[in-house]
């Protein structure tokens, strides 16, 4: 049960609602068409808003040559133990171990160097879908841990901070929308400490969920500032209009795969997944009750007709035919594949023109005339999704806490809070002061959207002044 045993639930809800499959090497996973037709929603709606941007998709190695990783070292260090490293070919060593991608920045920088010359060159905005390899060692969790997982990666280089800056809010944006819009989880946007950020950047804006059942954050996708570091590493400049040599200002973002087990984590029940209908593969499933003892054969045609006028409404429903499986053992198996809405046709809906809808996520249950099927099931479809994104948010909203002592801190830690704090920023040991058996706490973000800071107060950690309000938690 979701509840008392919230990892098991998640493991059996991945595997029973047909998204994830185990693979024989740890940390790896099969994703299953449920789960593919997901990501291809998200992808189909990101990949068109960034090409209004002007942004181009490309595609670069897999490989990265070792001499090259090494190059940034603070962008590295600390992630090493990470890279996965290629040493052999068929039963002969390679001269040089070759990386695999744990993330592109060293294989896309160097073409930037070479294609970079001029102000005409600027602003050039790259974008790639592909997998990475990160070789994690602590707890694999599909789509929210994986040691290989699919995602974009956008890496953009501009002549001035300005134009950098604004792109990586144009981004967040994009970002908060598949998680409101798409995936129906309220996020939070915000930037990362300097302690948390990606270390070979200037800045971090991210978007957090909360999962309140185990009372952690997740950082749902990022957006940085790569500020010049990139540039000075890999001699990425411009000639300016005045002829001199200038750097260019980069971003890089991204969002992966794990975005899908955000939405389950949240939204996922004890019958099973459930699925915000706007990247639900199948939005309607209708299932024919057939008479007992006589010809159902009007049934199916009326179901096959429903299905017809739903999708030429442009719903996508599926109708389920199986005869060696009863309708009440459908409607568990669909409930647990979590389709929101499900159209039952019988003898009685038959005679009387309609069929009978009924809403998994509080079971209402309707009945609908034939004539006004597809106008009521667009409404209650836009209406499912709407509550989802309002039920999270209330929840997750309950599971905001505001401290201002060490004190209280401690004891929302010890109810699974998200912990809005007034911080002075330099803080380091908050991390070190909670550790323990539930991981240690951590700072999650500083919201953009700021509460008063009345002058003189102080930090709830060190009790020097603050300077921010900032979210805190034990994370994923
Ligand atoms: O990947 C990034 C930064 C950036 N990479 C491109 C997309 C946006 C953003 O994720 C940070 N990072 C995380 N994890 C790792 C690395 C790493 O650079 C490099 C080595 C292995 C593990
Ligand atoms: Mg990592």
């Amino acid at each position: 049960m979701k509840d008392d045993n919230f990892g098991e639930w998640y493991s059996e809800v991945v595997v029973n609602g047909e998204m994830i499959e185990y693979h024989d090497i740890s940390g790896c996973y099969i994703l299953r068409p449920w789960a593919m037709s997901i990501w291809e929603v998200m992808q189909t709606f990101f990949d068109a808003e960034i090409k209004k941007m002007k942004i181009k998709n490309c595609y670069f190695s897999l490989f990265v040559s070792s001499g090259v990783l090494q190059k940034e070292k603070d962008h590295i260090e600390g992630f090493a133990p990470e890279v996965a490293w290629m040493t052999k070919a068929g039963d002969s060593d390679l001269e040089m171990p070759i990386a695999i991608r744990p993330t592109s920045e060293t294989v896309m920088y160097p073409y930037f160097s070479e294609r970079i010359r001029e102000l005409g060159d600027l602003p050039l905005r790259l974008n790639q879908w592909c997998n990475v390899v990160r070789w994690e060692f602590s707890n694999p969790t599909p789509f929210i841990r994986s040691r290989e997982f699919l995602w974009q990666e956008g890496h953009t280089a501009f002549a001035t901070k300005e134009e950098a800056d604004t792109e990586v809010l144009d981004i967040l944006e994009l970002y908060r929308r598949i998680y409101e819009e798409f995936l129906a989880v309220p996020v939070i946007k915000g930037k990362k400490s300097e302690h948390e950020k990606f270390a070979g950047g200037l800045y971090t804006t991210t978007v957090e969920a909360f999962v309140s059942n185990t009372g952690r954050g997740v950082q749902g996708a990022t957006s940085h500032c790569l500020g010049q570091n990139f540039a000075e590493m890999f001699q990425i400049n411009f000639e300016t209009e005045e002829g001199e040599e200038s750097m260019v200002w980069q971003n890089s973002w991204a969002y992966t795969t794990r975005t899908i087990g955000v939405m389950i984590m949240v939204h996922g029940d004890d019958k099973g997944l459930v699925m915000p209908p706007k990247v639900a593969s199948v939005q309607v499933i209708v299932i024919p009750v057939p008479y007992k003892d006589a010809n159902s054969q009007g049934i199916f045609d009326a179901c096959a007709a429903t299905v017809k006028s739903l999708e030429e409404a442009g719903i996508r429903a599926e109708a389920d035919y199986r005869d060696n499986y009863s309708p009440g053992w459908k409607y568990s198996q669909w409930e647990l594949k979590g389709v929101l809405l499900r159209i039952e046709i019988g003898p009685k809906d038959l005679a009387n023109n309609q069929v009978r809808a009924v809403q998994r996520d509080n079971s209402a249950k309707i009945d609908i005339p034939m004539a006004d099927l597809t106008e009521r099931v667009k409404e209650m479809l836009n209406n499912i999704q709407q509550n989802m994104f309002d039920v999270a948010k209330e929840k997750r909203d309950a599971c905001i806490q505001v401290v201002h002592t060490w004190e209280q801190f401690v004891e929302a830690l010890a109810q699974k809070k998200m912990i809005l704090a007034p911080w002075c920023d330099e803080e380091k040991d908050v991390k070190a002061r909670t550790k323990g058996d539930m991981g240690a706490a951590k700072s999650l973000c500083s919201p953009f959207q700021q509460p008063e800071l009345p002058e003189g107060t102080k930090c709830f950690a060190s009790g020097k002044p603050a300077k921010k309000w900032t979210y805190w938690g034990r994370r994923y």
